[in-house]
């Protein structure tokens, strides 16, 4: 049975999207089976995976979420399930921040996620989950249907705000929704350890959570590789193995799922 991982933080552009297509690149390339779930009306996993026009998708994830809250039968995984240099995924669009929407009035909406997602568990050995910088219903939909969670953290940005109230949602699911919700860790990124700023909010993040959340020993520099390899629609592994982001998330990839066995 496959693992869920969520990839989240309450704020935008911390790297969430690029962690998850390179933390599913790297286990795919380790002999995993993966599916990776662009779960952020943004799309931008969807057009990091080389789809450009999502608005014009047909199967999406906002369309398998409307199906689901509609109580109507999904269809067939080969239908919406497509894939790209071995990682299958599923595609967002525009289209899911309608469902947003529409799941604020809908019952027992926090599960709708779970629903598509537990099907597919005996497919793989991992499903990632790429959320959107909130706290709504589509974030807590992940959280509903995730096993672990990886929260990223850019120590240029203020890092720190936000964070209590992210990891008090995740509480709160874990106790009300999720009992088997954890936390995987801190995974800093975007790190530039030339700069003071970096140095004094990585501490800051050290200092709050040590011994509280773990920290992963990883931290995945600040590069322009990275930027090069989404504007070619490729991870940064496939488009430059040797640079020090791709290292960094192999390290990250190997480090997540040591404990494992
Ligand atoms: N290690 C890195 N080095 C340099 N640039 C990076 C790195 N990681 C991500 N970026 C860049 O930062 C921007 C935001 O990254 P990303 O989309 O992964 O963040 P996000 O948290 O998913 O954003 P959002 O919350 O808007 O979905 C992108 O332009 C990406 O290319």
């Amino acid at each position: 049975m496959g693992k869920i991982y969520m990839v989240g933080s309450q704020k935008g552009g911390v790297g969430k999207t690029t962690t998850t297509l390179n933390l599913a690149y790297f286990l795919q390339k380790m002999g995993k089976k993966v599916l990776a779930v662009d779960f952020d009306s943004q799309a931008n996993l969807t057009a990091c995976l080389g789809i450009v026009n999502t608005g014009e998708l047909e199967n999406t994830i906002g369309h398998l979420m409307m199906a689901e809250m509609e109580d109507a039968k999904l269809p067939a995984p080969k239908r919406y399930i497509r894939t790209k240099e071995g990682i299958d995924f599923i595609p967002a669009s525009i289209y899911l921040s309608v469902v947003d929407a529409k799941l604020r009035l809908e019952m027992g909406a926090e599960k709708m996620l779970s629903g598509i997602l537990e099907p597919l568990r005996e497919k793989y050995d991992y499903i990632l989950i790429d959320t959107c910088p909130s706290l709504g219903t589509l974030t807590i939909n992940a959280l509903a249907a995730a096993d672990d969670v990886i929260i990223t953290v850019n120590p240029q940005l203020l890092a720190m705000m936000g964070m209590q109230d992210f990891l008090k949602t995740v509480m709160k699911i874990k106790r009300r929704i999720n009992p088997k919700l954890e936390i995987a860790g801190i995974l800093l990124t975007m790190c530039d350890t030339r700069t003071k700023l970096c140095k004094v909010l990585t501490e800051q993040v050290e200092d709050c959570f040590q011994g509280q959340v773990r920290i992963f020993e990883t931290r995945i520099p600040n590069t322009v590789k990275v930027g090069e390899s989404i504007y070619y629609s490729m991870p940064v592994g496939q488009y430059s193995l040797k640079s020090s982001a791709s290292i960094a998330y192999w390290k990250f990839t190997k480090e997540l799922i040591a404990d494992e066995g």
